[in-house]
């Protein structure tokens, strides 16, 4: 199992827990991902930023091992993913988390059995009373403890995207990916999971992966924004920075929204 030191480098105190270095892929002729390089740092929120198909998903596939990359490297909490056995994957996956953009929830399970399915499968023989109180607890961070005998049929898009969210922090992951945690809802719940994503950052101080083009998701949950474009990373900043930017390719982020 290779594994590097998780420091930032020597002019800063702060540990990483992704580091991708020189990255490529491609599909053919299509150059997916063209030396691309990231550091996510701990306790931090970095969005990545990218028009639909610059690559934010294949991004992330590589991260966590769901892709192989042509050639580069990349570490995980310190693991060289490329030198992991599958179980060893499995295992560094349990401390992730995953906010899909579908949900994915399972339709005919209930709100409580969607959160204790994860609890079960990675705490095997765990107490009832220990589980019951994970899911209290889960449902309290999200607002919805009203919902626990519901079918996701029965839920609107934002209570949705709230469990989904309690069902993604339910193991307490040291990292989460979002994938467009706003798209498709209304800009007032939209608000309430930016606030959800900085209040679960600030309560279990994990680190994230957000992939958006919401610019309101970044403003509210960004400490770093990385613009995917063309495979590479075309600027890295603050959301500030780049609402100050006069480059046309970053204006049009904000145009999109208007
Ligand atoms: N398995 C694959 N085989 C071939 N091409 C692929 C594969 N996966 C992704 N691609 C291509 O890689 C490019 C980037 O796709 P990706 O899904 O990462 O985009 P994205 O930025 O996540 O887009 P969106 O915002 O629409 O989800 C696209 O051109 C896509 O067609």
């Amino acid at each position: 199992m290779g594994t590097i030191e998780s420091t930032a480098g020597s002019s800063e105190d702060k540990s990483t827990v992704i580091v991708v270095e020189h990255l490529y892929k491609k599909f053919g002729d299509n150059v997916v991902l063209d030396d691309f390089n990231l550091k996510v740092f701990t306790q931090e929120n970095v969005v990545v930023l990218g028009k639909s198909g610059s690559g934010k998903s294949v991004l992330v596939k590589c991260i966590v091992g769901l892709m192989k990359p042509d050639s580069g490297r990349v570490y995980v909490l310190g693991e060289d993913i490329a030198t992991l056995k599958e179980d060893e994957l499995d295992l560094l996956r349990t401390k992730l988390g995953f906010l899909f953009q579908s949900n994915a929830l399972y339709d005919s399970m209930t709100v409580r059995e969607n959160l204790e399915f994860p609890v079960r499968r990675h705490w095997e023989g765990m107490e009832q009373a220990e589980i019951d109180s994970k899911i209290t607890e889960a449902l309290e961070n999200v607002g919805l403890e009203d919902t626990i005998d519901m079918l996701p049929s029965e839920l609107s898009g934002g209570m949705a995207k709230r469990i989904a969210l309690a069902r993604a922090m339910i193991l307490k992951p040291e990292i989460i990916f979002y994938d467009e945690p706003t798209a498709g809802l209304d800009p007032v719940t939209a608000r309430e999971i930016n606030a959800l994503i900085l209040k679960m950052k600030r309560k279990y101080h994990t680190s994230s992966i957000i992939i958006t083009h919401d610019m309101e998701c970044v403003k509210h949950t960004a400490d770093r924004v990385l613009l995917l474009l063309e495979g590479k990373c075309y600027m890295e900043g603050t959301y500030k920075d780049l609402e100050q930017s006069t480059d046309k390719k970053i204006k049009q982020f904000f145009e999109l929204e208007s």
